[in-house]
């Protein structure tokens, strides 16, 4: 196995891996939004990327999705835990505390959102969009971190960069059913399945979006000093991480990682060589 970290607002960087080292990954989709640190951490092979790049130079709907997840399938990757700030719907999951997504509701609209296309077709299951056996990892080791961790949420997935009227925030609250709010989750958890990545989504509450009466509306100083407060917890989640998977994998008990054994749908032999060829590390084991 190889854990794969994509590090959201606030999170640049990862402590306290052997054998550290920034590694630039090209990939047929682009840069990633920046090196990709690897290392061993608790036995396990690690594989970190700051998802805004150091410095956080990279815009929300400008992240480089497809390229961070191949960048991330090449290096081995296996499971994929991406840890994303997020404003909060429900007046029980506040500020500080995780929530363990497992639905989206995507609202983004400018961005690439699948490695296929004209020349190779592929129609993957998004019914249950995060790996169940990676997030019960997730909340285990937030839990022994000390957070308050909420198991199961709808995110979702704005275009920003502006954030929410508050007219969409309480639409997104009562009439959608949406429990946090962010910007980068999707088209990222639609591609990790393309890839037969096994993703897990630690949606970390800094605010309290617009909507609430008795907080003022987010802006960025209040995320980041949020964050900066969770930044020991959300070390410490990964930290345990590898304690709470192990050293062995047996294959995905959901499926994630053969998520694409039957969604291919285009003839062998209408299929194009140059699509093909971009497909080598997402899809290069049922492509052969
Ligand atoms: C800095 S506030 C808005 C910004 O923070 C979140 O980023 P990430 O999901 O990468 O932690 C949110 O999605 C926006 O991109
Ligand atoms: N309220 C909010 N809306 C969108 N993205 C966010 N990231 C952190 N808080 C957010």
């Amino acid at each position: 196995m190889r854990l794969g970290i994509i590090g959201g607002s606030g999170v640049y960087d990862l402590d306290g891996l052997e054998d550290a080292a920034w590694t630039t990954v090209g990939t047929p989709w682009g840069d990633p939004s920046d090196s990709i640190l690897t290392g061993r951490l608790g036995g396990i092979d690690m594989a970190f990327l700051p998802r805004h790049g150091r410095g956080h130079v990279h815009a929300p709907a400008e992240v480089p999705y497809r390229a961070n997840i191949d960048a991330l399938k090449r290096l081995g990757v296996t499971d994929l835990v991406s840890v994303s700030a997020c404003g909060s719907f429900r007046e029980e999951m506040a500020p500080g505390d995780f929530v363990i997504v497992d639905q989206f509701i995507d609202r983004t609209v400018a961005r690439p959102a699948s490695f296929f296309g004209t020349g190779c077709v592929a129609h993957v299951s998004l019914a249950h969009p995060t790996c169940p056996r990676l997030s019960a990892a997730a909340a285990a080791a937030a839990r022994a971190a000390g957070v308050r961790v909420h198991e199961g949420g709808t995110y979702l997935a704005m275009e920003g960069p502006q954030f929410s009227t508050r007219a969409e925030s309480l639409m997104y609250r009562d009439a959608w059913g949406a429990d946090v709010i962010g910007m980068t989750n999707m088209p990222e958890a639609r591609l990790a399945r393309e890839a037969e990545i096994c993703y897990a989504s630690v949606a970390m509450v800094t605010d309290y979006d617009c909507w609430h009466p008795d907080h003022d509306a987010v802006d960025v100083a209040a995320v980041v000093a949020t964050l900066g407060a969770n930044a020991a917890s959300a070390r410490a989640l990964v930290a345990g991480l590898p304690g709470q998977l192990g050293p062995d994998r047996p294959p995905c008990p959901h499926g994630c990682d053969r998520a694409l054994e039957h969604a291919i749908i285009t003839a062998p032999g209408a299929r194009d060589p140059a699509v093909l060829a971009r497909l080598d590390a997402v899809a290069g084991r049922v492509l052969g």
